[in-house]
């Protein structure tokens, strides 16, 4: 089943101080029901247009974004942010977690804002730091955790209000090659027990070969996209293969290998 579906997205940035610049070029692309998918790109190819516009976030200029048959350009304000806040789940590179609330407190917080009672948002949070073993963090403080145990509460964040889509937007960025490695395998186990959908970009082709297919876009035109087979270490090498024949700033590219 198809979750979410964009056709023919275009994005046209304008400025007074600039000519327009066109970031995203006749777009489409569509994501299956627990489809893990990830979004690769040179720095400046549209990843985060693409993101900010399927996330509701931003509006295409033309083209249009259906949500389960949906077609998002037909709800209010109001109802966007509902749709967002209730069914979609979202991970950054730099985890948004706030440092004036404990753990706990920043994991439930979406369902604070919809009123929950406090028992049921009790299981639900318990539920969520087993999945994701952080059971023993959920009093202390952002400060007072390691960059990837952040990043799993994030994840839980993103997921304690059971979404119907989660993005992730480079959610390895910040991390060491162990908690990349971590919260890679916890998408992945969320993924394949929970069958979540996830949508992520990425520069590090480490990260992305934990998706099931990868998008390649260039100059905000879609350019070509590979599936995984059974094998990781093929899909990273196919990756990186790709990565070098998109070109794009090599700098980019981590040097964590799997293994
Ligand atoms: N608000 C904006 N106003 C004008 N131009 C913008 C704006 N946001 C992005 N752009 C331009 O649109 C293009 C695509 O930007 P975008 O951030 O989507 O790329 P990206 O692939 O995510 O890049 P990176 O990998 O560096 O994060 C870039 O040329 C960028 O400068």
């Amino acid at each position: 089943m198809t979750i979410l579906q964009a056709n023919s997205i275009t994005k046209i940035y304008r400025s007074s101080q600039s000519a327009a610049h066109r970031a995203l070029d006749n777009f489409s692309l569509s994501i299956e029901k627990g489809e893990f998918v990830g979004v690769m790109g040179p720095s400046g190819s549209g990843k985060t247009t693409l993101l900010n516009i399927l996330a509701t976030i931003d509006q295409p200029t033309t083209g249009e974004v259906l949500v389960e048959g949906k077609n998002l350009s037909q709800l209010s304000k109001k109802e966007l942010a509902l749709f967002r806040r209730r069914k979609l789940g979202f991970v950054f590179q730099d985890f948004n977690l706030l440092d004036t609330l404990t753990i706990g407190e920043n994991i439930i917080l979406p369902l604070t804002l919809d009123k929950i009672p406090v028992k049921e948002m009790e299981q639900r949070l318990q539920t969520v730091a087993s999945t994701l073993g952080i059971e023993g963090i959920l009093d202390k403080r952002t400060y007072e955790v390691s960059g990837g145990q952040q990043q799993r509460a994030a994840i839980a964040r993103a997921i304690i209000h059971e979404p119907l889509l989660i993005f992730a937007d480079e959610p390895t960025g910040n991390l060491d090659s162990k908690s990349s490695k971590d919260v890679m395998e916890t998408l992945t186990a969320l993924h394949q027990e929970k069958n979540v959908s996830i949508m992520m970009v990425t520069h590090d082709p480490f990260a992305a070969s934990y998706c099931e297919r990868i998008i390649f876009i260039k100059d905000g035109k879609w350019f070509t996209e590979i599936r995984r087979g059974h094998n990781r270490q093929a899909f990273f090498q196919d990756i990186l293969d790709m990565l070098s024949l998109l070109g794009g700033n090599v700098n980019d590219i981590s040097t964590i290998r799997p293994s």
